[in-house]
């Protein structure tokens, strides 16, 4: 929709693996607004914009955050975008919506927007909403001083994940919530589905410690391990063996990997594999054939050499 002439730009966040692919691809096969989505990843070599076939248009910006490597990178990209909307008989979306990398802090992104005397002529953010994994979410807000900016920025957060998550654990999460931002909704959804909160236990919980020193803490990094070739039962051992190991460490595995059953989705959350998704078949994808690693503690080299034991 446009307000005042100018479109509106949601910007969707949430840490690592929190459901924000998943939750948008709901959204784009519910409503009928058409909705031109920006995929930022922190990694070279994106996999989410696969998953998105729903969207009105697609813009993938891969290899450095909008907040910051990729900051430069994403006003002339959105710029770009609003350019070519603005000439006669361009066909404009409704909306835009910008999924950030999970390693994004969104506030820089809304600041390099409005700082931008093109964009702020072209583009109002209208929303940011910030998914919270149910399952995860106080651990990361008592660890990571991402996880709490990402909060902080919000004026609405979503809580995924939330099915089978203890009542007492949601209410610690609320309770997290509501420290590090009391103005924001608190909302939660089940794969993309909303969902009602149940009463919660709001009594005796922790209060928020002070965070770790920003310094005391390795930067999260991208790491790229090639499949090819790689046979799937060797690749899924090493997976559960590695995740089992430095599961706290590398937060977010995500690849493509093609397999006699089909191209395969792997993804995982920390110790959590998912079961792998089928994807359509598809010529020339630049995720397949890799899997994306973030995390620390370890490179790409060591994750190599330890899939190469298991799949030799
Ligand atoms: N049980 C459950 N799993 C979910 C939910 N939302 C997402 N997932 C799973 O969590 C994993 C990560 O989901 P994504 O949607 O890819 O998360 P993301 O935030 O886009 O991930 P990054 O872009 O890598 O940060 C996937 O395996 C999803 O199937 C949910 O509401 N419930």
């Amino acid at each position: 929709m446009k307000v005042d002439g100018r479109l509106k730009l949601v910007v969707l966040g949430g840490y690592l693996g929190s459901g924000k692919t998943t939750w948008l691809r709901h959204q784009l096969h519910k409503h009928d607004a058409s909705t031109h989505v920006i995929v930022n990843e922190a990694a070279e070599t994106p996999v989410d914009h696969g998953l998105l076939g729903r969207a009105a248009g697609l813009s993938v910006l891969a290899g450095g955050c909008a907040c910051c490597t990729g900051r430069d990178g994403f006003v002339r990209a959105l710029r770009n975008l609003c350019d070519g909307w603005s000439r006669a008989g361009a066909r404009r979306p409704d909306q835009i919506l910008l999924e950030t990398s999970g390693l994004a802090d969104p506030a820089p992104i809304i600041e390099a927007i409005r700082s931008d005397p093109v964009l702020t002529h072209h583009v109002l953010v209208s929303g940011i909403i910030v998914l919270v994994d149910a399952q995860h979410g106080s651990t990361q807000l008592r660890s990571e001083p991402l996880g709490r900016a990402q909060v902080a920025a919000a004026d609405r957060l979503i809580l995924t994940k939330t099915a089978g998550v203890a009542d007492r654990t949601l209410a610690q999460l609320v309770a997290d919530l509501r420290a590090i931002n009391p103005g924001a909704e608190i909302a939660a959804a089940e794969h993309g589905v909303p969902r009602l909160l149940p009463d919660l236990p709001m009594e005796g919980l922790a209060p928020l410690p002070p965070l770790p020193a920003a310094e005391d803490l390795t930067p999260m990094v991208a790491m790229r391990v090639a499949l090819e070739g790689v046979n799937w039962a060797g690749f899924s051992l090493w997976l559960s063996a590695v995740l089992h190991a430095r599961g706290n460490d590398l937060v977010r595995v995500k690849g493509v990997m093609r397999t006699p059953a089909g191209r395969l989705l792997v993804q995982a959350v920390r110790q959590q594999v998912q079961a792998p998704e089928v994807l359509p078949d598809a010529a020339d994808d630049p995720s397949e054939g890799h899997l994306v690693v973030l995390g620390r503690g370890c490179n790409e080299a060591q994750l190599a050499r330890s899939l190469g034991i298991f799949t030799a």
